[in-house]
C-alpha cells in the first residue's frame, strides 16, 4: 500500500490526501512527528530533509509536494489529454504555488504584521484564476478533474479560512471551490476525524 509521511497538519499534504481519497486510492498515513522523532528518524532519510514523502506500493519514493501531486496526476490519468493541456496544468500549478509559498512564509515568519497586507493583496492574486476558470464552467480543463484542481481547491480552502468570504467577489472561483467541495470523495475525506481534528498549519496559525 502507498504511504504518505507527514505531520498531523493539513499543510502541504492535504491536497494529495484529498486527491487520493477522491480517486479511491487506498494509502497509509504515517505521522513523522513529534519533532524529536522527525529529526532523529525521518529527516535524515528525506532527499531534501523535508516531507511530505510519498512511497508507492512498488517502493518508488518521492518528496516535494508538487512533484508528488504531478506523479499522481500522471499515474492516475489526471494530467490532461495532450501536452497543451498538461502544460496548462503546469502553469496553473505554478500559480497556485506562487500564492501558497507566500502564504506559508506569512504564516510561519510574519503572521502578526503580514496577515493584513496579505489579505489586502488577495483580490489581485485571485483575479487571474477568475479569468481562467470563467470559461471552463467546470474544472481547470473542463469536465474532467485534474491533479491541479485538488491543489487549487486546497489553496482556496486555506485562503477562505484566513479571510472568510474572500472568494465571494469571484463567482467562477467560488463555483469551482464549491464544485470540488461537493464531490463525494472530497466529502469522504472531510468527514474523517483525521481531517476534522487537524490544524491547518504546524504553528497553530491559520
Ligand atoms: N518544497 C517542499 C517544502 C516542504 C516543507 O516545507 N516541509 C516542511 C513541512 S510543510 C518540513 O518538512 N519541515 C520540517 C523540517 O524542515 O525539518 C515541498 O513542497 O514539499
Amino acid at each position: 500500500m502507498p504511504t504518505l509521511v507527514y505531520f498531523p497538519v493539513r499543510g502541504r499534504a492535504e491536497a494529495m490526501r484529498t486527491l487520493l481519497t477522491d480517486q479511491n486510492i487506498t494509502y497509509e498515513e504515517v505521522n513523522a512527528g513529534p519533532r524529536e522523532n522527525w529529526v532523529e528518524n525521518w529527516k535524515p532519510k528525506m532527499q531534501f530533509g523535508q516531507c511530505p514523502c510519498y512511497t508507492d506500493d512498488d517502493g518508488f519514493q518521492l518528496v516535494q509536494s508538487n512533484a508528488i501531486l504531478a506523479y499522481l496526476g500522471r499515474k492516475y490519468d489526471l494530467y490532461g489529454s495532450d501536452i497543451k493541456q498538461a502544460s496548462i496544468l503546469d502553469m496553473m500549478n505554478s500559480a497556485v504555488e506562487d500564492i501558497r509559498g507566500a502564504y506559508v512564509r506569512m504564516i510561519y515568519q510574519n503572521y502578526e504584521a503580514g496577515k493584513e497586507p496579505f489579505i489586502k493583496e488577495l483580490p489581485e492574486k485571485l483575479q487571474p484564476f477568475e479569468n481562467l476558470l470563467k470559461p471552463t464552467k467546470g474544472y481547470i480543463l473542463g469536465e474532467k478533474i485534474s491533479w491541479v484542481d485538488y491543489n487549487l481547491f486546497d489553496l482556496l480552502d486555506i485562503l477562505n479560512i484566513l479571510s472568510p468570504g474572500c472568494l465571494d467577489a469571484f463567482p467562477a472561483v467560488k463555483a469551482f471551490y464549491e464544485r470540488v467541495l461537493a464531490r463525494p470523495g472530497v466529502q469522504k475525506r472531510r468527514q474523517t476525524d483525521h481531517f476534522k481534528n487537524m490544524p491547518v498549519n504546524g504553528n497553530g496559525k491559520q
